[in-house]
């Protein structure tokens, strides 16, 4: 019988996933497991896969062949999206709908409350400390749509960080945040990953995260090429690819 404390639940399996998009294989056969505790950073090119990945393991693109369970639950029968926090790639936080900051961070606990309801004492208490993490609790009355690029990243961070996620997958959370905002959003983040939380990033630019990271994963074309410790995989992830065959880590 397999021992469950050595082979305990992955908080993320991916099993020879290929994911289509348009008529092409974006990605192809990918593997991954990822450990509960966990800090994953997901490397690559522009275009090599990273958002795709992510947006299937948040199951909102379908597998085209392989599966992703999260929990052990496959992903399309998958129900506790309140153990998961998201920050997608850069967007409007608003998606075009007119909201406050307050609204748009309240609708990362929807899935813990019903809809249209007002937010408990406890609630309003979570969203005012994820704005009060970001730095944003005096513009909570604001409208998304008014604040600038960096300032939207923040909001759509506190939404992530608000239900106090098991698992957290972020894709580029800090791309246009000032640094005294990532070294925030930096503490935020290595308090949840003591508290036993699962993270996986994608990031071209790691900065105040950088030392978070115990593994990092390598995208190009559509497969993983590199699975190991994070520093072989910096160093060459963006300028060799190729140079570094007989280092761990590398696959052919
Ligand atoms: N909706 C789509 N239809 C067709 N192809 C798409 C679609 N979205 C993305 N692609 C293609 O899939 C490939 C992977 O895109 P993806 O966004 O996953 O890359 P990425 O590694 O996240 O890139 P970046 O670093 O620029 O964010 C790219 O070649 C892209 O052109």
């Amino acid at each position: 019988m397999t021992d469950p404390a050595q082979h305990p639940t992955p908080a993320v399996q991916v099993t020879d996933l290929s994911v289509d998009l348009g008529g092409r294989l974006v990605l192809r056969g990918v593997d991954l497991r990822i450990r509960s505790g966990e800090v994953v950073a997901v490397l690559g090119t522009n275009g090599s896969g990273k958002s795709t990945l992510i947006r299937t393991i948040v199951g909102l693109l379908p597998a085209f062949r392989g599966e992703v369970r999260l929990f052990g639950q496959p992903v399309p029968r998958f129900r506790q999206w309140q153990r998961v926090g998201y920050v997608p790639q850069r967007i409007t936080a608003a998606g075009g709908v007119p909201a406050t900051v307050q609204e748009v961070v309240s609708s990362g606990l929807l899935s813990r409350r019903r809809l249209f309801r007002p937010l408990k004492a406890a609630d309003r208490q979570a969203v005012e400390h994820a704005l009060e993490l970001v730095d944003m609790a005096d513009r909570r009355k604001d409208g998304v749509a008014e604040l600038s690029g960096g300032q939207q990243q923040r909001v759509l961070i506190a939404r992530a960080l608000v239900s106090d996620p098991d698992l957290l997958i972020l894709d580029e959370p800090t791309a246009g945040v000032d640094l005294a905002s990532q070294a925030i959003f930096a503490d935020a983040i290595r308090e949840r990953v003591a508290g036993g939380s699962t993270v996986v990033m994608v990031s071209h630019d790691l900065g105040p995260m950088d030392a978070l990271i115990d593994r990092s994963v390598v995208l190009r074309r559509g497969r993983i090429v590199y699975d190991g410790p994070p520093h072989a995989s910096q160093t060459h992830a963006h300028v060799h690819p190729h140079s570094a065959d007989d280092e761990p880590g590398w696959l052919s």
